[in-house]
C-alpha cells in the first residue's frame, strides 16, 4: 500500500511545522516541496576552510592585531563574501533565552499566530508565514519564518511573554557588533572606518530580523530549506541553534558552514556589492534540511535608511576602468522588490545590473 502523503492543504496552514507534527508517519512529501531532481545538486564540501574572524582583535587596542584582523576581514570579503565571527561578546545566555522564546513562539497554535500573518504586504511591520512564494505551481521551501523590522522602530510580537524584551536586548547588542564589523570592512577597503556607516546613514538604518525554523523533513534529499539566493542589505548576521544546514557557494561549489552555537555567521549582502561597485560580492547561499532535528536561525539584515538611494560609492567608481556597474535604487524599493518577488532567481541584483 502506498504510504500516506503529508497534506499541508488540509490544514490550510501557513506553516510547515503544524502538519509535520500532526502527521509524523508520512512520506513522501508533497510534490511542491520536491526541489532536488538530481542528487548531485545537493553535494557539498566541509567548511573548515571558511574564514574565522576574531572580533576581540578587531576591537583591540593593539594596533598590530587590529590591522592583521582587518586584513583577514578583507580577504574573507573578497574571496567568500562570508565569514564566521568568534569572541563577539554577546552572551551565550542571551542567545539561549532568545531560542527558548522562539521555541515558545513556534509552539503557539496556528490560531494564536493568526494575527501575525501578512495583511497589507511585505512592509507589514511583523509577518509570520512559510515559503516566499505561495503559488501552488512553485516549489515551496521547507521553512517557517517570522519577520519583523527592529530598527529604527522596534517591532516584535507581544507574545509569548518576554519575547520582545529579549529580542530588543539582543538586537541592540548585535547592532553594536555589526557597527564595528562594518568599520572593519570599511578599513579593509582603504576608506575611513565610518565611510560605509555614514554613506548609508546606518544610525537610521533599517534592520530586519527573521526567525527561520526548518522542521525535520522525512525526505531531506528532495526538499530545500531555502534555495540559492543572495540577501538584501549591507551585511547579514546569522546565529543558529547549533543545527547545521547553511551552505555557502564559492567557485560553483557548496561549503557547509560549521554551526557552532556561539559563533556569528556573517554574509555580505546586495547593497554591499552595489556600494563597492562589485569589489565585494554578495554571497550566494542556501539552506538544506535534515530528517532529525529542527534548525532555527536568527537572521538580521542590516541596511541603509529606507529612503537612501543606494549607488556605487564615489570611492569605487571612475571614468576609466571602474564605471558604475549598478543603477541606483532606493533601499525601501529594493526591499519591496526582493521580498515580493515570486519569480526571483538567485539575486534581486539582476534588476539593477548595468
Ligand atoms: O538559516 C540560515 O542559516 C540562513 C537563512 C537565510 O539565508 C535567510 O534567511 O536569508
Ligand atoms: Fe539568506
Amino acid at each position: 500500500m502506498a504510504p500516506p502523503v503529508l497534506s499541508l492543504d488540509k490544514y490550510n496552514s501557513s506553516s510547515v511545522k503544524t502538519p509535520v507534527e500532526n502527521e509524523n508517519k508520512y512520506t513522501p512529501i508533497p510534490s511542491h516541496f520536491a526541489y532536488f531532481n538530481n542528487p548531485e545538486d545537493s553535494n557539498s564540501l566541509p567548511g573548515d576552510i571558511i574564514p574565522v574572524i576574531d572580533y576581540s582583535l578587531l576591537i583591540s587596542e593593539d594596533l598590530d592585531q587590529q590591522t592583521k584582523c582587518v586584513s583577514e576581514l578583507g580577504n574573507a570579503c573578497r574571496e567568500w563574501g562570508f565569514f564566521i565571527v568568534k569572541n563577539h561578546g554577546v552572551s551565550e545566555k542571551l542567545y539561549e533565552d532568545m531560542f527558548e522564546k522562539c521555541e515558545e513562539f513556534n509552539s503557539m497554535s496556528d490560531d494564536e499566530k493568526q494575527e501575525f500573518k501578512m495583511t497589507k504586504g511585505v512592509m507589514d511591520r511583523i509577518r509570520f508565514g512559510s515559503s516566499n512564494n505561495l503559488s501552488s505551481t512553485e516549489i515551496r521551501f521547507w521553512r517557517d519564518y517570522l519577520k519583523m523590522f527592529v530598527h529604527p522602530d522596534f517591532n516584535s510580537p507581544h507574545k509569548p511573554a518576554g519575547f520582545s524584551e529579549i529580542l530588543l536586548e539582543l538586537s541592540t547588542k548585535q547592532r553594536e557588533v555589526m557597527k564595528n564589523l562594518l568599520g572593519g570592512v570599511s578599513k579593509s577597503l582603504e576608506v575611513e572606518e565610518s565611510y560605509l556607516h555614514n554613506i548609508v546613514e546606518m544610525d537610521k538604518g533599517m534592520d530586519y530580523f527573521l526567525l527561520n525554523t526548518y522542521p525535520p523533513c522525512p525526505q531531506p534529499e528532495l526538499a530545500i530549506g531555502l534555495s540559492p539566493h543572495t540577501d538584501f542589505g549591507i551585511m547579514i548576521m546569522v546565529v543558529s541553534n547549533g543545527v547545521g544546514g547553511l551552505q555557502i557557494q564559492k567557485n560553483g561549489k557548496w561549503f557547509n558552514v560549521d554551526a557552532h552555537r556561539n559563533h556569528l555567521m556573517v554574509n555580505l549582502g546586495d547593497q554591499m556589492e552595489i556600494l563597492t561597485n562589485g569589489k565585494y560580492k554578495s554571497a550566494v547561499h542556501r539552506v538544506i534540511v535534515n530528517n532529525k532535528t529542527t534548525r532555527m536561525s536568527l537572521v538580521t539584515s542590516y541596511g541603509p535608511e529606507e529612503n537612501n538611494l543606494v549607488v556605487p560609492a564615489p570611492k569605487f567608481v571612475d571614468d576609466n576602468s571602474n564605471p558604475p556597474a549598478y543603477r541606483g535604487m532606493k533601499y525601501g524599493d529594493y526591499f519591496i522588490a526582493d521580498q515580493s518577488s515570486t519569480t526571483k532567481a538567485v539575486s534581486t541584483l539582476d534588476l539593477i545590473r548595468i
